[in-house]
């Protein structure tokens, strides 16, 4: 579904802070994989995910997307394609509009109530009731007055409202509490298996790292470490993970936030 064949990428070149965020990196993810995502700060996590999207175009190298070239298609092109969230829970959705408009824009319908039908407001309340969180009730609300966890939740669905080739999950649970994490959590999971997502979640907790999705991918230095799937990872635990950065990056992990998750 995603081909990534030796793409690199180098930010202010030639200048004294040049900074090579990715190097000579090849990928190959399958449709249906749910892959995690770990690495070492500044490992080039984000980056790695700017360039799937299209924020910039890569100094070398080729992606593909479900067969189709796209290393050089612009962002907005892309997005048809890859729905992404991030950290902060204010992108992603106008906090202005109703969460009906907003579910409107996703759907493809333009954001104006009187495009929306009472058949789209029967579907976005069926679907928004599967959040759990009561949005259905407030469907004429602006989505600026929800909470973080809400707010993601919808961002989410959003994205995934007609299911995009491919999700890039960008430590999009980091900024609310714990509680909160883990429900929008089971949403992302719930929401990846039903409708069968390729999907890329960057995250700092090692745990979730192993328990959720099919795989796990750990970055360093702008390079792909160690990429884990199958019988070999459902066996690993924490320290193993950690172990086996340690054997291929030639240090122990330095990110600070994913070390204080796991003392928590
Ligand atoms: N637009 C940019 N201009 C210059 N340098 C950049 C830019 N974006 C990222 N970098 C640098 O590239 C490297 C990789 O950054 P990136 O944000 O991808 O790392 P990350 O793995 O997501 O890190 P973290 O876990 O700390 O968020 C870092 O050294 C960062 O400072």
């Amino acid at each position: 579904m995603l081909k990534l064949t030796h793409i690199s990428k180098t930010f202010n070149p030639g200048t004294v802070n040049a900074k090579k965020a990715i190097e000579d990196l090849s990928f190959h993810a399958a449709k249906g994989d749910f892959i995690t995502v770990i690495g070492a700060n500044g490992a080039g996590k984000s980056t790695l995910f700017n360039a799937i999207s299209g924020s910039f175009f890569t100094d070398s190298g080729k992606i593909e997307l479900d067969g189709k070239d796209i290393t050089f298609m612009p962002e907005y092109k892309r997005a048809r394609s890859i729905g992404r969230l991030f950290q902060d829970p204010m992108r992603g959705s106008a906090p202005g509009m109703t969460i009906e408009e907003n579910l409107a824009l996703a759907a493809g319908h333009g954001g104006w109530l009187s495009s929306i039908s009472r058949k789209d407001r029967q579907a976005f309340r069926e679907r928004l009731s599967l959040l759990g969180m009561g949005l259905e009730d407030r469907m004429t609300q602006p989505v600026g007055l929800l909470s973080g966890g809400q707010r993601q939740a919808l961002t989410l669905m959003m994205a995934t409202y007609n299911p995009p080739k491919l999700l890039l999950l960008d430590e999009h649970t980091a900024a609310l509490d714990p509680a909160t994490a883990e429900k929008v959590l089971e949403i992302t999971k719930n929401t990846v298996e039903e409708n069968h997502l390729t999907c890329m979640m960057i995250t700092h907790n090692m745990q979730s790292a192993l328990e959720l999705g099919n795989r796990t991918i750990m970055m360093n230095a702008g390079k792909i470490i160690l990429d884990v799937i199958g019988e070999e990872r459902a066996h690993m635990t924490v320290a193993d993970l950690l172990d086996r950065f340690k054997q291929a990056a030639g240090k122990a992990l330095d990110n600070d936030r994913m070390l204080l998750s796991e003392a928590e």
